[in-house]
């Protein structure tokens, strides 16, 4: 078990976000996260990351347990001069806390693997301005990986996407899902039937709850 979440709520103020979640995220397991907007997901993934505080109950992690995000990517400012290699290479900063990391050896055979496996290897140099949606998914998603997480938790990462581009992140995902667990917030609830092995619904608590093929 990777994190176990604990008769959570959290709240904004007076305002009860989230209210008695109760969830356990497997190892190497595939979690979609649905449900109305306003419904409390993404609060619920910045509690697990930590960026916000339980009002009640508890999120307990594994020892040792790495967690990678993935924002949204129209949160990113893609007017920032900075090309596909800089941006990968950013999510080594926060293991050594050194600017020039990346220059080391290791790192960059790391992320020459990370920028091959997600195909961009062909872009590396290319403005991150000049790419395409689908482009620049996978650039966040290389750049989550660099810490070679055991979780992978992505925030609606084909939103304004089209529908083959859908799939090739899915694909994507599920392929990483063998190594790693991987947490999904969508609103493409087809996508997350055929992919995920859970599919929760979140609207305060979790209302709506399969166990296709939820493996332990
Ligand atoms: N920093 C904040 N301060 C106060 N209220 C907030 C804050 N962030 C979110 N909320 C409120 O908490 C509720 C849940 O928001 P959240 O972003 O978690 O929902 P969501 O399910 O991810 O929505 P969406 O599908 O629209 O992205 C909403 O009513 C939102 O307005």
């Amino acid at each position: 078990m990777e994190i176990k979440i604990r008769n959570l709520s959290v709240r904004y103020g007076t305002t009860k976000v989230l209210e008695n979640i109760n969830l356990d995220i497997h190892s190497k397991s595939f979690l979609g996260i649905t449900g109305p907007n306003g419904g409390g997901k993404t609060t619920l993934l910045k509690t697990i990351l930590g960026l916000k505080q339980p009002y009640e109950g508890e999120i307990l992690k594994r020892k040792g347990l790495r967690i990678g995000y993935v924002p949204q990517h129209s949160s990113f400012d893609c007017k920032f001069p900075i090309n596909v290699t800089e941006v990968v290479s950013m999510g080594n900063f926060g293991k050594r806390m050194k600017m020039f990391a990346f220059h080391k050896k290791s790192n960059e055979c790391c992320i020459k693997k990370i920028l091959k496996e997600l195909n961009l290897y062909e872009v590396k140099n290319r403005h991150i301005g000049e790419l395409s949606g689908g482009q620049l998914q996978r650039v966040l998603i290389a750049r989550a990986l660099c810490l070679n997480p055991d979780i992978l938790i992505l925030d609606e990462p084909t939103s304004s996407l089209d529908t083959d581009t859908r799939k090739d992140i899915f694909d994507i995902l599920e392929k990483l899902s063998i190594l790693k667990s991987i947490i999904v917030v969508s609103h493409e609830k087809n996508m997350l039937k055929k992919y995920a092995d859970r599919v929760v619904c979140i609207s305060k608590t979790i209302y709506f709850d399969t166990f296709d093929r939820i493996t332990s």
